[in-house]
């Protein structure tokens, strides 16, 4: 996509709403009852917006929803696009630079995650402080290509990814909203998948200092940070990944990670509310 083709989705998008918004969200696996949040919604099916991938991954609904909170204007991915579907990496982050152009300025992106640290459990919430983007340390890196200086440099630091401000607040607002016993900090490791990780794949994941692991968010945040988005990272964790050979434990299943998600949504919900009413875009 090129800067002007992102710039003839922004026409179509922005000639149908009014809703100018500098927050933006991305839900992760059954977490799309995040955009539930919003009123006086605006909701864009992605097959109806010219260029635009569409969701094929159970758990990703495929809209482009806008909506108010409080107020505040947000616009929201109800489901997003993973390379494992078949797309290439920056096909996957176009959405990003879609909401760039539309003047987003914060992005908190969530997602289901597997947990690699055994202090864990199912149901917490990973507020990520940074990333291992197994995929990408070869080439898979959706700013591969020639660089159009619009968005951002050559070359990207990424070094103060997920913002330390913002990570401040979030903590505040968990122990104000009694979340704090749920929340953990930690690192995401995206793996390309489809297939789930071997009991030795987790094992080295955890030698590299993860602490979970799934299959996006990581070439989202190098996008955000390449056109100067602040990002906030969730994750929610939907299952333990089984740590040793031979273990009775339930292997890594999708219907369990959309449940688990769908369990935990008020307590993802709650926070995002809370963020949101208490972000500042500047
Ligand atoms: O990262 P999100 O989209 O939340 O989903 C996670 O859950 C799915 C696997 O169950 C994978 O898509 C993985 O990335
Ligand atoms: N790769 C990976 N992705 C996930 N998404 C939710 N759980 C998992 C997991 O255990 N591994």
């Amino acid at each position: 996509y090129s800067y002007e083709s992102i710039e003839s989705i922004i026409k179509f998008i922005l000639s149908r709403t009014s809703q100018r918004p500098e927050i933006g969200i991305i839900c992760g696996t059954g977490m799309g009852g995040l955009a539930d949040i919003l009123y006086e919604k605006e909701s864009f099916p992605y097959k109806e917006i010219p260029d635009f991938p569409v969701s094929t991954v159970p758990g990703h609904l495929g809209f482009l929803v806008f909506g108010k909170l409080n107020g505040t204007q947000v616009i929201c991915m109800q489901g997003r696009f993973h390379v494992y579907e078949g797309y290439s990496v920056w096909k996957c982050v176009m959405p990003i630079r879609v909401m760039k152009l539309i003047g987003v300025r914060v992005l908190i992106i969530t997602n289901a995650a597997g947990s690699v640290n055994q202090n864990f459990s199912v149901g917490d919430i990973m507020l990520i402080k940074d990333h291992i983007n197994f995929s990408g340390l070869g080439s898979n890196n959706p700013l591969r290509g020639k660089n159009d200086d619009r968005w951002g440099p050559r070359f990207s630091p990424m070094s103060d990814a997920y913002d330390l401000r913002l990570r401040q607040l979030v903590r505040t607002i968990a122990k104000k909203l009694d979340l704090d016993k749920y929340l953990k900090e930690g690192v995401y490791c995206m793996i390309g998948g489809p297939s789930y990780e071997t009991v030795s794949e987790i094992q080295l994941l955890k030698l590299l200092g993860a602490d979970a692991v799934g299959m996006s968010t990581a070439h989202e945040v190098i996008a955000a940070r390449h056109c100067a988005i602040r990002v906030i990272g969730i994750s929610l964790i939907t299952n333990s990944c089984v740590m040793k050979h031979d273990s009775e434990e339930m292997p890594a299943n999708h219907e369990e990670v959309m449940e688990v998600g769908n369990l935990h949504k008020k307590d993802l919900e709650k926070l995002v509310t809370e963020i949101i009413m208490n972000i500042d875009t500047v």
